[in-house]
């Protein structure tokens, strides 16, 4: 419960302390209201003939003055509750896209238990901000009602009366607070089956829409969604049914309370134990104790369970620096402004600096939770400002050598040094730093549904603006230079609204790309990082959609760049690492040979002549040229 009431004030100070204030007043009027209409109409008897008192008159006036304020209450507490609702359930949107994306390594992303829990509390995180209203506006009316209202009730009726009226109410709160949890419980246990319903429907609104009709699969889709929905669901709502159905027996018990006050009450009236005005005072008081509602308790405690599992997956006080990060300036008055506050507050720029050597120094490598090695004793080195290549069969492990390189991975035996510098000596910041050196492309290279501009500025390190309409990139000159090395100036210059064309059919004046054009975006981008201060150049599969003028475009510039850079490419075709002054072979996780193009071309056993041959050999065929 404090860790939801942390993550509300923490996200909305202001609109909290508003609402609990203004709660805790609409709870005073909630039982003042009743006493004194009560204590009003008991009056009216003893008034026949005597004409009105000025008791009356203070009676009538206090209970005016509750409606009125219980009417402010009422209205000011909305507007609090509509901000601070907006601002919780934004800062949990941030929050759990920040656990998702903020870490430098992938090892905590591609464990199943965190993926798990990030997937219950992505699914419940509407819930997060609608208890938090409950827990500052209702449920402190309501306990401040129950309180107040007793006390009263006791002072105006008799002693046990409030004993007997709210025992069922705090009865059916705790009973709604432990099915709360355990609905919750079961909830967070389907997280497997919340996981596959999840990706059945982005594969049918994705990317793999149109295979999906292509190969006749909505059917199963839907099926498969409807199927994992249910497994996660069904168990959960008989949960909620059974609670239901126990939180009507506590509402008989409160009915049956209520009927032994009131038959007592007019008993007591009936034998001249009790005046008039005391019953009459009372009878408001028992019906306003009657509408005491704590069963939001439920939605409560489900929701503090899903802000535990947010609290393990993103710790707040880690948030609370990364949300200080990115506060915007609320002064900001123009969106242009906004624009330049954000990228103030984010933009992190390649270092620049001289390339540097990197050393792969008898490197192991699992992925976790697997005991098969992908790299087993790699040594290797990447001379500082020069181009390398590495070769190698599907699977032999080259992209997760990358991803070492890159420290998403730390190496299971071995270092990975960096100038003599051991990358699993850096800390967290260490590591974010040294992948702003990085400029990469990788086989699943970014397509941000951006303009084509921001999809090659954010090499730079610049936050893209979000700012489609107009063109407000700093250094024009910079991005023209990136747009000839990758050899889409043409590209831009036939787009619409040129830098500022969206590759997004779904926006206005959208388009989307071929599969070798977007490739070259992702190319530019990776150049317009060198150009800004990126110091190694990492290239995986750069040319596997371009056709062969790009490809040969891509060689000659690719060296080019390279010599600025100490640099890697990663490629099938051979054509593209020929050229290249250091060629690696990895063949089942090891480097089996390492020499240029000439020298691994004399082993006539060797696995790089031997694939190369092969290519030559397809192409001679195909071309009808020898080999
Ligand atoms: N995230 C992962 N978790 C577990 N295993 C993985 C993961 N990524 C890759 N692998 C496995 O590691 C091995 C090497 O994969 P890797 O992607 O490094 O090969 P590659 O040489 O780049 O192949 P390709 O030429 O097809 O791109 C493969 O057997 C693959 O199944």
């Amino acid at each position: 419960m404090r860790a939801l009431a942390g993550v509300g004030w923490r996200a909305a100070p202001g609109p909290t302390a508003a609402m609990l204030v203004l709660s805790l007043l609409a709870g005073v009027c909630g039982f003042v209201i009743p006493l004194l209409t009560g204590q009003a109409v008991g009056q009216v008897p003893s008034l026949l003939g005597r004409g009105v008192t000025a008791t009356f008159v203070l009676t009538l006036a206090g209970l005016l003055s509750a409606l009125v304020v219980s009417s402010l209450a009422s209205t000011l507490g909305d507007a609090a509750a509509g901000i601070s609702e907006g601002l919780v359930r934004h800062a949990v949107d941030l929050r759990i896209g920040w656990t998702q994306s903020s870490r430098p390594g992938l090892t905590r992303l591609e464990d199943p238990e965190a993926s798990r829990a990030i997937q219950v509390v992505r699914a419940r995180a509407w819930e997060l901000g609608y208890a938090h209203l409950t827990l500052f506006t209702l449920i402190p009316t309501q306990l401040v009602i129950l309180v107040g209202g007793a006390i009263s009730l006791g002072v105006v009726l008799t002693w046990w009366a409030p004993l007997v009226l709210v025992a069922p109410v705090l009865v059916a709160a705790e009973h709604a607070r432990r099915s709360g949890v355990s609905q919750m419980g079961v909830f967070a246990r389907r997280g497997e089956h919340q996981k596959h319903a999840a990706s059945a429907f982005a594969q049918g609104m994705g990317k793999g829409a149109k295979e999906i009709r292509v190969f006749g699969l909505t059917d199963l889709l839907l099926e498969r969604m409807e199927h994992h929905n249910a497994a996660t669901y069904h168990p959960f709502w008989r949960r909620r049914r059974a609670a239901a159905g126990l939180g009507l027996g506590w509402a008989l018990a409160q009915s049956v309370a209520v009927l032994v006050v009131v038959t007592w009450a007019v008993g007591a009236y009936g034998t001249g134990r009790l005046e008039l005005a005391q019953v009459a005072a009372a009878l408001p008081l028992v019906v306003a104790l009657m509408r005491v509602d704590l069963s939001s308790t439920a939605l409560v405690s489900r929701a503090a369970a899903a802000t535990r599992t947010l609290d393990e997956v993103a710790a707040p006080e880690e948030f609370t620096a990364v949300s200080a990060r990115i506060a915007v300036n609320p002064r900001a008055d123009s969106e242009q402004d906004l624009v330049a506050t954000i990228a103030q507050g984010l933009a992190v720029a390649p270092p620049g600096g001289e390339p540097p050597e990197i050393v792969f120094d008898d490197v192991g490598f699992s992925y976790p939770g697997q005991s098969t090695p992908v790299l087993e004793g790699v040594d290797l080195v990447l001379p500082a400002g020069a181009a390398s290549a590495l070769v190698g069969v599907n699977g032999a492990g080259k992209s997760t050598l990358v991803k070492l390189l890159a420290a998403a991975y730390l190496p299971t035996s071995g270092r990975v040094l960096v100038d003599g510098e051991d990358l699993a000596d850096l800390d967290e910041e260490g590591r974010a730093a040294w992948q702003r050196r990085i400029a990469p492309i990788s086989q699943e290279f970014l397509r941000l549904p951006l303009s084509i501009g921001d999809n090659v500025e954010l090499g730079s390190g610049r936050i893209w603006s979000g700012i489609i309409e107009t063109d407000h990139y700093p250094d024009h000159a910079a991005l023209d230079r990136a747009a000839d090395r990758a050899g889409i100036t043409d590209l831009v210059a036939g787009l619409d609204r040129r830098w500022a064309t969206p590759l997004d059919k779904t926006m206005p004046g959208g388009t989307d790309l071929s599969g070798g054009e977007w490739q070259r975006v992702g190319l530019a981008r990776a150049l317009r990082a060198v150009d800004a201060g990126a110091r190694v150049l990492v290239l995986d599969e750069p040319a596997a959609a371009l056709d062969v003028e790009s490809e040969s475009r891509l060689v000659a510039g690719y060296l080019d760049v390279a010599r600025a850079t100490t640099s890697l490419i990663i490629s099938h075709r051979f054509s593209v690492v020929r050229p290249v002054d250091h060629i690696h072979v990895l063949d089942r996780g090891r480097i089996v040979e390492s020499g240029s193009h000439d020298e691994l071309m004399t082993d006539p056993d060797g696995v790089y002549r031997g694939l190369f041959s092969l290519q030559a050999a397809r192409y001679a065929e195909a071309t009808g040229e020898p080999s």
